[in-house]
C-alpha cells in the first residue's frame, strides 16, 4: 500500500517535469540550425536577461536546449529526456536518484550551466581527485564551448591557482578539498589568502557517499599538542591483560566498550591512581581506546599499515582515507597496538562536520544511484528531497535471491564455483568484497581454480589504474574482484570500453613513458594500425617538443582530441586522427565480444556479504544491467557473516535449523531475505542515530563557529580595525566596572579599580581616578573610555611616525591571533565537555540539553576572554609604546 503511494507520489513529480522537457525538445531543431558562434552567444544573452530581472526558471527551457545542442556538438552525446528531468531536479535543489550508467555526469552540466549564468559560481563535488579531473576535462568542454570558465581543484594545487579555479563559473572539486579550503580560509591572516568565493550552488555527485558515509567523520585541521604519548603504551599493555566479560564488555552493535566495576578497580590499581575519571588527569579514555583498538579495529578491514603508518579504510566504501585520523586518541591507540610510531596527539585548530559544511550552501543538490533508502535522513538533516528518475531504457537485470551457507568456507567455495561457471560461459563477472583481506582470499582461491582475474585494492594512488581495469571488466570471461564500487568512475560496458582504452593509450604514449612498441594495450591491434600510429606520432615529434606543454595542458589537448568539439589546433587534429584509429579498431574487436557477452547474459555481479547498509549493496548490484543491458546479480552469504551474526539474532540460525539445512546445501528463501533486510534496516537506523547525534552536537558548535568566523571575517575585511579594538575596550571597561560595582561594599575594591585601570592603560604611577567620578558609574565609564581613546591616539601618532599604516596591521594581527588562540582552546574544552557528558549520568535530564547549556557558558567565557586579552595586549604592547 505504502509502496504504491510512494511510487505514485514519485511518479506524479516525474510527470510534472514532462511538460518542461517537451518544451525543451520543441527547441531542438531551432538549436541545431544555429552556428557555433550564435549558440555560444546565447550565454551572454541569458546573462543579460538575468540582469534585466528574469530568473533562472524563466530561462531554464532555452538554457537546457542550448546545453543539449552543445553536448551533441562537443561530445557527441544527445541528452536524454530522463537526463533533462534529472537536471531539473538538481536545479530545484533536490536529489536525483538515477541508476548506474544513466549518465549523471552529463546531467550535472545542465544544472551547472544554468546556475552559473547567475555569475555566482557553481561547485560540482566528486568523491576523489580523479573524478574531478575526469569530469572537468570531459563534460567541462561543454561549459567551455558555451563560453563559461571551468576550474579544477586537485589536492596539490597551489593557493594562487586554487583561488583562480574557485573564481571560475563552474569548479570541479572533491568534498574534502572543498571542506578543508573552507576551514583554512577561516584561519588566514589577510583577505588575499582567501581562496573561496561566497557559496551559491553545489551539485554533489554520489551524494549519498558524501552526505551519509563521509558524514560520520568530521573534517579536522589540527596541529601538535602536548598530550602525553606514554599513556598509550601503558594502556596498551594494560589492555592486553584485561579480560573480556570480566573487566570489560564489548557492545558490538554500538561499537563500544564498557568497563565493568571490577575492570575499573583493576585499572586503578594497575595504574596506582584513585580515580580513573578524573578530568584533571584523565585515563579512562586511553584505556577504552586501547581496548577498542584491540577488540573492534581489525587490520586490513578498518585500517591498513602503509609506510609504517596506520591509514584508515572507510568500512562502508573500502576507500583509503589518506591523511584522515581517528580523533580523541583512538588513532594513537591503534598505533600503539601495531607498534608503529605513535604520532603526537593533535589539537584541533578547526573542524566542521560535512552536514554543517554543506548546509552553508543556499542551494544544494545531488545525484546518486542509491539514495531512496536514506531519504528520510537526507530530508531531515539536509532538507533534500529524493526523486527517482526512470531509466532511459527498461532495466533488464535479474536479481537472484541470496544464498546462505552454513559456514564461511562453503560460501567462498561456492563463490569461486560461480566465478568458474561464468568464466567458462564467457560472461564477465564482478565480485564485490567488503575488505582487502577478503578480496585477497578470493584471489588465492581463484588462482587455485586457474581463473584469470583482476584484483582492485582501494589505494587512492591506484584509482586511475583501477579505472583501466573497470573499463575492461565487461570483456568476455573477465573476472574482477573489487572491494568497493563507489567512486570508481568508469562504467562497465559489455565487451569492453573502446573510447576509454583509446584515450588511455594516447595518455600513455604522450604523457606516460610507453611507446607504440612497448605499450601492452596496443598489442591487440593490427601491425598496420601500429605503423600508422607511429607515423602520426613521429610527425608530431617536433610540435610536441617545440612547446613545453605542462602535463595538465597535454591532458586537456588529449581530452579535446577524444571528443567531437571543433578544433583548428594542429596538434589536436592529429591526435584526434590517432584516437579515431585506435578507437575504431578496438570497437571492431569489442563489438563482437559485446554481442557474445550480451547473448550469454551480460555482466554478473556477485556480492560476498550483505553490507550494513542496503544502499551499498545496491551500488554493487547496479553495476550490472546498465542502460538496458542484460545482467544479473546474486549475493552469497554465510551464517558467520557479521551482519547475520550481530543483527540477525538467532532467527536466521533457527530458520536454517528448522529447514534442516545441511552443511553443503545453501538456503535460498524469501523469508530469509526478509529477515536479512530487517537486520539491515536495524543497522541503518542505528548508524543514522549515530550520525544524527554527531550532527546535533556539532550544531551547538556550529552556531558558535559561525559567530567566530563572522567576527574574524569582519576584522579581516575591515580597513579600520581600530573601531573593533575600541568596541572590545568599551566592553572590557564595562566588565571591569560591573565587577567593581558588585563588589563595591568591599572597601578594598576602591583601590583595585584604580590599579586595574592604571594597569590597563599602562599609565604612570601617579595615575589616579578622581574621587567625584566614583559617584556616578556612567560618568566613570565615559571618563575611562575617553582615557583609553587619548591613550590610543598617542600610540597611533607615535606608530604612524615610525611606519605609516603599521598600527592597522598590528591591530588586525592582535585581533585575529587572540581569536584563533581562544577558539583552539575552546574547541579543546568543547571536546572534553562532550566526552565528559557521555560519562556523567544526568538522571532524567537530556545530556544534549546539558551540553548546550555548558557550551553556551564556555562560549561566553571565551568571548569575554578574547576581548580582554586583545585590549590588554594592544594597550600594553611594548611595540606600541613611546617610552620603551
Ligand atoms: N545522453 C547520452 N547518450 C549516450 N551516452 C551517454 C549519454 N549520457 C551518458 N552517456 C554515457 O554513459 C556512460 C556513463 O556515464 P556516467 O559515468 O556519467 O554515468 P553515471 O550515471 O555517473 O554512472 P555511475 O553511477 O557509474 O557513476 C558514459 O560512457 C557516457 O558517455
Amino acid at each position: 500500500m505504502f509502496n504504491f503511494l510512494f511510487n505514485s507520489s514519485n511518479q506524479r513529480k516525474i510527470n510534472s517535469y514532462a511538460p518542461i522537457v517537451k518544451k525543451i525538445n520543441a527547441l531542438e531543431i531551432e538549436m541545431q540550425d544555429l552556428p557555433d558562434k550564435v549558440l555560444r552567444a546565447k550565454s551572454v544573452q541569458f546573462k543579460s536577461r538575468l540582469q534585466n530581472g528574469e530568473n533562472l526558471d524563466d530561462i531554464l527551457v532555452e538554457a537546457f536546449a542550448v546545453v543539449r545542442e552543445a553536448g551533441l556538438r562537443v561530445l557527441g552525446l544527445r541528452v536524454f529526456d530522463v537526463q533533462m528531468m534529472g537536471a531539473i531536479i538538481l536545479h530545484q535543489g533536490k536529489i536525483a536518484e538515477m541508476k548506474t550508467g544513466e549518465g549523471k555526469t552529463l546531467v550535472a552540466t545542465l544544472a551547472g550551466y544554468l546556475n552559473a549564468l547567475s555569475g555566482e559560481g557553481v561547485h560540482v563535488v566528486t568523491v576523489n581527485d580523479y573524478l574531478a579531473k575526469r569530469d572537468s576535462e570531459w563534460v567541462g568542454q561543454i561549459h567551455k564551448f558555451l563560453g563559461l570558465s571551468v576550474g579544477l581543484i586537485q589536492q596539490a594545487l597551489p593557493k594562487v591557482e586554487r583561488k583562480l579555479a574557485y573564481q571560475c563559473d563552474v569548479t570541479y572539486v572533491t568534498n574534502s578539498e572543498l571542506g578543508f579550503d573552507y576551514l583554512k580560509d577561516n584561519m588566514v591572516l589577510s583577505m588575499s589568502e582567501i581562496v573561496q568565493n561566497k557559496f551559491a550552488f553545489c551539485i554533489i555527485d554520489e551524494v549519498d557517499s558524501i552526505l551519509i558515509d563521509e558524514a560520520r567523520t568530521p573534517l579536522i585541521i589540527s596541529g601538535p599538542s602536548e598530550a602525553p604519548i606514554e599513556k598509550y603504551s601503558r594502556t596498551k599493555l594494560l589492555a592486553n591483560i584485561l579480560s573480556k566479560d570480566v573487566h570489560y564488555e564489548v557492545d558490538e552493535k554500538a561499537r563500544n566498550i564498557i568497563l565493568t566495576e571490577q575492570g575499573t578497580l583493576f585499572c586503578e590499581e594497575y595504574l596506582s591512581i584513585n580515580n580513573l575519571y578524573d578530568l584533571e588527569n584523565p585515563w579512562v579514555q586511553y584505556i577504552l581506546n586501547a581496548i577498542k583498538a584491540r577488540e573492534l579495529f581489525t587490520k586490513d578491514v578498518h585500517y591498513i599499515i602503509r609506510d609504517k603508518e596506520v591509514v584508515i579504510v572507510d568500512e562502508f566504501t573500502g576507500r583509503i582515507m589518506s591523511g584522515r585520523r581517528w580523533s580523541d586518541g583512538l588513532h594513537q591507540a591503534i598505533e600503539a597496538k601495531e607498534d608503529v610510531v605513535i604520532q603526537q596527539e593533535n589539537q584541533t585548530y578547526a573542524s566542521i562536520t560535512y552536514q554543517n559544511f554543506f548546509l552553508l550552501y543556499p542551494k544544494l543538490s545531488g545525484m546518486t544511484g542509491t539514495a531512496k533508502t536514506e531519504e528520510s535522513e537526507l530530508d531531515k538533516i539536509y532538507n533534500l528531497e529524493v526523486i527517482c528518475v526512470p531509466t532511459h531504457k527498461p532495466l533488464r537485470r535479474k536479481e537472484f535471491p541470496d544464498l546462505v551457507y552454513s559456514n564461511e568456507y562453503r560460501k567462498w567455495e561456492a563463490i569461486a564455483d560461480e566465478c568458474y561457471d561464468m568464466y567458462r560461459v564467457g560472461r564477465p563477472t564482478l565480485v564485490g568484497t567488503t575488505s582487502v583481506e577478503k578480496s585477497e582470499l578470493l584471489s588465492k582461491l581463484l588462482n587455485q581454480y586457474k581463473i584469470p582475474h583482476s584484483l582492485l585494492n582501494a589505494k587512492p594512488e591506484n584509482v586511475e589504474k583501477e579505472s583501466d581495469i573497470i573499463a575492461q571488466a565487461g570483456r568476455q570471461s573477465s573476472v574482477t574482484i573489487a572491494t568497493n564500487m563507489a567512486g570508481r568512475g568508469t562504467d562497465i560496458i559489455l565487451g569492453g570500453n573502446p573510447s576509454y582504452i583509446a584515450k588511455s593509450i594516447l595518455v600513455d604514449l604522450l604523457i606516460g613513458k610507453s611507446s607504440v612498441k612497448n605499450n601492452y594495450k596496443l598489442q591487440q591491434l593490427s601491425p598496420n594500425t601500429k605503423i600508422s600510429l607511429n607515423n602520426i606520432l613521429n610527425a608530431l615529434e617536433t610540435d610536441l617538443h617545440s612547446v613545453d606543454f605542462s602535463m595538465l595542458e597535454m591532458e586537456k589537448k588529449i581530452s579535446i582530441a577524444c571528443e567531437q568539439v571543433l578544433t583548428d589546433d594542429k596538434l589536436e587534429i592529429q591526435l584526434r586522427k590517432a584516437y579515431q584509429m585506435i578507437f575504431e579498431e578496438f570497437e571492431t574487436i569489442f563489438s563482437k565480444e559485446r554481442e557474445y557477452v550480451s547473448q550469454a547474459g551480460g555482466l554478473h555481479v556477485i556480492g560476498t556479504e550483505r553490507h550494513e547498509s542496503r544502499r551499498i549493496d545496491n551500488q554493487l548490484r547496479g553495476r550490472a544491467g546498465r542502460q538496458g543491458d542484460p545482467g544479473s546479480s546474486r549475493f552469497f552469504l554465510s551464517v558467520d557473516d557479521n551482519l547475520l551474526r550481530i543483527f540477525g539474532g538467532n532467527k536466521i540460525a533457527d530458520l536454517m535449523q528448522a529447514l534442516n539445512v545441511d552443511n553443503d546445501t545453501p538456503m535460498e528463501s524469501t523469508l530469509l531475505s526478509k529477515s536479512l533486510e530487517a537486520a539491515q534496516k536495524k543497522v541503518e537506523a542505528y548508524f543514522y542515530d549515530t550520525r544524527k547525534q554527531v550532527f546535533e552536537y556539532d550544531q551547538v558548535l556550529n552556531s558558535q563557529r559561525q559567530a567566530i568566523y563572522a567576527e574574524r571575517r569582519r576584522i579581516l575585511e575591515s580597513s579600520y580595525p581600530r573601531d573593533c579594538v575600541l568596541q572590545y575596550a568599551e566592553s572590557t571597561i564595562d566588565d571591569i566596572i560591573t565587577f567593581w560595582l558588585t563588589s563595591k561594599e568591599n572597601p578594598e575594591k576602591f583601590v583595585n579599580l584604580n590599579i586595574k585601570i592604571k594597569y590597563l592603560l599602562n599609565a604612570a604611577d601617579t595615575f589616579s581616578i578622581s574621587k567625584d567620578l566614583y559617584k556616578d558609574s556612567e560618568e566613570l565609564k565615559k571618563w575611562i573610555i575617553e582615557q583609553v581613546r587619548i591613550n590610543y591616539d598617542l600610540r597611533e601618532a607615535y606608530l604612524e611616525q615610525i611606519k605609516p599604516g603599521l598600527i592597522r596591521q598590528l591591530e588586525k594581527y592582535y585581533l585575529l591571533q587572540q581569536i584563533d588562540n581562544a577558539w583552539k582552546d575552546h574547541l579543546q574544552k568543547m571536546g572534553a565537555l562532550r566526552d565528559s557528558i557521555g560519562w556523567r549520568s544526568y538522571g532524567q535530564q537530556d545530556p544534549l540539553v546539558e551540553y548546550k547549556n555548558e557550551a553556551f557558558n564556555l562560549f561566553i567565557e571565551m568571548i569575554t576572554h578574547v576581548k580582554h586579552t586583545v585590549v590588554y595586549a594592544i594597550l600594553r604592547s611594548r611595540l606600541m609604546m613611546k617610552n620603551d
